[in-house]
């Protein structure tokens, strides 16, 4: 228990060194529409990025694309976790933020979910931060007041699956070679119940108890066809369709969008208010035989 709390100190001394606000306990209302400071030039585009993550916002649209690039395969490690976190409370504070594209740099590979190093050989404070962080970013992705939708330009398994899934909307390239779901019972491990709910929460319970007990990676036209994602699209298209589905999603008042989201996801603040218990060094160790 110590070592849990010690973990989120040191998680959140980790944002609060980034200058941004943690943690945000209740979600915030936006304004409709982007805004500029009066008197101030408007800048169409503005970017910022660390080694895992890049980001670049139009101040125009309103909508920011925030593009994995951790080679090799997007891993989710407590580094990329935090950057991720830090990224998306930056682009939530800015008020000419309203929608969010997540998408992946590197060739095809959207993120290859949690990062296996971090679950071997390390302390149990460290795998406790770890957790926390793992926790952190679902509970803010899901949680976002933002638009999301996800541009899944490669495989995506596991809590690479779980980032997709906690978006608003999901459009696939379509690849033979490309996969999706979450794979966790063929690595002999259990995917926990929040994994489970929101994918469950995508494709209904037949579907999903299937799946997650078969630790199924689905092709891209099955996972279309149970409802894992929303629309395939070719390679090229993939950019011009996630801003066409922004569009449309922005459309909306943002006040009744982001209070019917909240009603709608309201179940994932039971995690956020209390963090069930981190998995133990003896449970990583016989899972990953490390
Ligand atoms: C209370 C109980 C708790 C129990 C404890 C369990 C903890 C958590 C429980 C559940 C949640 C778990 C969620 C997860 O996300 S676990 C991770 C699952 N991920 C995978 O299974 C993906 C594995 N990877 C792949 O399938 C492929 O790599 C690929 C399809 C993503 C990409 O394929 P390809 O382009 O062919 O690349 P390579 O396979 O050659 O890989 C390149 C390189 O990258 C390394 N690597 C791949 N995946 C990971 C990863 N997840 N973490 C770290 N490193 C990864 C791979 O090893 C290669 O490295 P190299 O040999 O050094 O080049």
């Amino acid at each position: 228990m110590a070592a849990v709390a010690a973990a989120a100190g040191t998680f959140a001394r980790r944002m609060a060194r980034s200058g941004v606000l943690f943690p945000r306990s209740s979600p915030q209302v936006w304004p409709q529409a982007a805004r500029q400071p009066p008197g101030l030039l408007p800048a169409q585009r503005r970017a910022f990025s660390n080694n895992k993550i890049l980001v670049e916002l139009d101040t125009s649209s309103g909508v920011a694309t925030m593009k994995f690039k951790s080679p090799p395969v997007n891993s989710l490690s407590l580094d990329f976790l935090t950057e991720f976190c830090i990224s998306l409370e930056k682009l939530e504070n800015d008020r000419a933020c309203r929608g969010l594209i997540i998408t992946s740099a590197i060739p095809r590979v959207f993120s290859s979910g949690l990062d296996i190093t971090e679950m071997c050989g390390k302390s149990t404070e460290h795998y406790a931060e770890f957790w926390r962080a793992v926790q952190e970013m679902w509970i803010r992705l899901y949680g976002s007041n933002l638009v999301t939708v996800a541009a899944i330009n490669g495989s995506s398994p596991a809590g690479g699956c779980l980032i997709a899934l906690s978006c608003d909307y999901r459009i696939m390239v379509e690849n033979p070679k490309y996969v999706i779901g979450l794979n966790e019972a063929q690595l002999g491990i259990v995917a926990p119940f929040w994994f489970k709910d929101t994918f469950v929460n995508a494709v209904g319970h037949r579907a999903a108890e299937r799946s997650l007990q078969l630790g199924l990676l689905h092709s891209v036209p099955e996972a279309h066809r149970m409802g894992l994602v929303d629309e395939v699209v070719p390679e090229e298209k993939l950019q011009e369709k996630a801003v066409a589905v922004m569009a449309q999603w922005l459309a909306l008042p943002d006040h009744a969008r982001q209070l019917t989201k909240s009603m709608m996801r309201k179940t994932f603040r039971t995690l956020s208010s209390s963090h069930p218990k981190t998995p133990s060094r003896s449970h990583f160790q016989r899972t990953w035989r490390c």
